[in-house]
């Protein structure tokens, strides 16, 4: 099975929750490269600021996919190629491995199926927002983020596995660990890219980075050279 991620290096994930810097547009982003615009974030996420920013991108020639934090913020709009559907592995709460799905499709009816997928988390960095959200156990060495993405991959057949340390630099041998383990799923890393050098290193692991907070605190400039180091890794 051929998927659209199976081609991508990089996504920029743009949280509506925050700011642009001073003479950034969601239009520069959305030309500096990246494969994919994820649109989300854990706190302060509403219908009205993710509306917002899918509008921005939406004349833009980027694929463009909405993670919702919660059922109550998917918007239904021609405009997204798709929707990210974070399923928290490690989550201390079956909220967030199931129910709030169990929730949606309960409150939904028929969902857009062939526009949505999971993306199988492991949060990583107890200081997250996404972390404290989901009371996820983050005390994991690389065998246990391993043995989760095999579960992912083999158990729950995922398609994307996401190691997750949104707000620092993972650990290297943990990233290498969950390549290893995946083999027909996409391993999406994210948290801490700052530049070219934490880029490549979690890039020559990673099927796809994913870099977050560097577009609302710097810029293009900052998010291009990211570009470069997944393309180059
Ligand atoms: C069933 C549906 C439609 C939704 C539920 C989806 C689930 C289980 C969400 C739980 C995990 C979550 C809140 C994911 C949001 C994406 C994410 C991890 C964003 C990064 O968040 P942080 O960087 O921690 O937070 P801020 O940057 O907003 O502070
Ligand atoms: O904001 P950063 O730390 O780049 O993290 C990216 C992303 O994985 C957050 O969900
Ligand atoms: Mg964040």
């Amino acid at each position: 099975m051929t998927t659209p991620w199976d081609d991508w290096n990089h996504i920029l994930k743009l949280d509506p929750d925050k700011e642009l810097p001073d003479g950034v547009t969601y239009g520069d982003l959305c030309a500096t490269g990246t494969d994919a615009i994820e649109v989300g974030g854990t706190m302060g996420i509403t219908e009205e600021n993710m509306g917002a920013v899918i509008e921005a991108c939406a004349e833009h020639d980027v694929a463009l996919y909405q993670e919702p934090s919660n059922p109550e913020v998917v918007l239904e709009d021609d405009a997204l190629d798709g929707y990210l559907i974070p399923t928290v592995f490690n989550a201390g709460s079956p909220f967030w491995i199931t129910e709030a799905h169990k929730e949606w499709v309960r409150l939904e009816g028929e969902l857009d199926w062939e526009r949505t997928t999971t993306e199988a988390y492991i949060v990583m960095n107890p200081e997250a927002d996404v972390a404290e959200l989901t009371e996820a156990n983050c005390d994991l060495g690389a065998d246990d983020v391993a043995a989760y993405a095999t579960v992912a991959e083999h158990m729950f057949g995922q398609e994307i596995v996401y190691v997750e340390y949104s707000g620092m630099l993972g650990d290297e041998g943990v990233i290498e660990a969950a390549a290893e383990a995946t083999d027909e799923s996409t391993l999406f890393y994210g948290g801490g890219i700052h530049d070219y050098d934490s880029a490549y290193s979690m890039a020559q692991y990673a099927d796809v980075i994913v870099v977050g907070d560097l577009a609302h605190d710097e810029g293009i400039e900052a998010v291009r050279e990211t570009v470069a180091a997944a393309n180059d890794a």
